[in-house]
């Protein structure tokens, strides 16, 4: 089975063409080619599929095997990879997936027409979900922001927002002190969130710029998480912290997001990058 790897931000995913190939139990398969020894190494994988309402169905898979609703990185690479394999000739494309169609802008890197290389590409990620059944947490408030959570006696406060997947936002004075490894799962598997959370840690440099660091449901600690991006600029827009242009400055580089408050959607504009192409032996899948 050919696969190829690709990673926006660090944030690393095994992806193949299930137009061409055929992935019998994907959830079994994440798990092993996830595994940063005995398979390919990455925090998931990615299967690009046929879509009746779209260009192409997007599904994705965490390196614990469990299926998320949508990820940002990986959109982007998704765009990159049907464009440049001449799947598709628009630049401006659909990708269905469990959160709903996104919308992609592909930006060129090479300045010829015959030159398909895309450097960047912008997502349309949608509305942010605040209502706490749609995340899910369990509150009885309207909207959960600055909710305090108790995690190894320490209090945090939590603000959720969902952009098809569910987010907690903690904002904290320093994100490289936190050990991550220690209180990442306790957020993840707090009772309070009956799906799991994916967590972001953020350090506020000014009202156009933070720090992130993530504990990705299903993945552990990524380099990056786009739908966290996008998740703690909501945050910090209705934390009064944030406007609505900010750099999110993670560990494998930089997102620029853009929550446009007037049509309510969040704009993602990040890179997309080709690592390498491969074959998995067929006793592995
Ligand atoms: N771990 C996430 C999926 C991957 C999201 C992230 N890598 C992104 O770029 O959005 C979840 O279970 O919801």
């Amino acid at each position: 089975m050919q696969f190829t790897k690709m990673q926006g931000c660090g944030n690393d995913y095994i992806y193949i063409n299930c137009l061409k190939e055929e992935v019998k139990n994907p959830s079994e398969l994440a798990v092993k080619l996830s595994d940063r020894h005995f398979g390919i190494g990455g925090d998931g994988i990615v299967l690009i599929e046929p879509s009746d309402r779209a260009d192409f169905f997007m599904s994705m898979y965490n390196a614990d095997g469990s299926r998320a609703e949508m990820c940002g990185n990986a959109i982007r690479c998704v765009g990159k990879y049907v464009y440049e394999r001449h799947m598709t000739d628009k630049t401006k494309l659909s990708i269905d997936t469990l959160a709903g169609i996104k919308f992609l802008e592909l930006k060129l890197a090479g300045n010829t027409d015959d030159d398909r290389q895309v450097s960047y590409v912008t997502v349309n990620m949608g509305n942010p979900i605040l209502e706490p059944e749609m995340i899910p947490v369990l509150s009885k408030k309207d909207v959960v922001i600055q909710e305090e959570i108790m995690i190894d006696h320490i209090t945090y406060q939590i603000t959720c927002v969902s952009m098809g997947n569910p987010h907690a936002v903690v904002f904290v004075d320093d994100v490289k002190s936190l050990n991550l490894e220690e209180i990442g799962p306790k957020f993840e598997h707090h009772d309070l969130f009956p799906r799991r959370i994916n967590t972001e840690f953020i350090q506020v440099v000014d009202k156009n710029h933070i720090i992130m660091r993530v504990w990705e449901r299903g993945s552990g600690e990524t380099l990056a998480c786009g739908t966290g991006a996008c998740a703690s600029v909501v945050a910090g827009l209705l934390e009064k912290r944030l406007e609505e242009h900010v750099t999110v400055e993670l560990i494998g580089g930089s997102l620029e997001i853009f929550y446009d408050q007037t049509t309510n959607i969040v704009y993602m504009t990040g890179p997309a990058v080709e690592v390498f192409t491969g074959v998995i032996d067929e006793s592995i899948c």
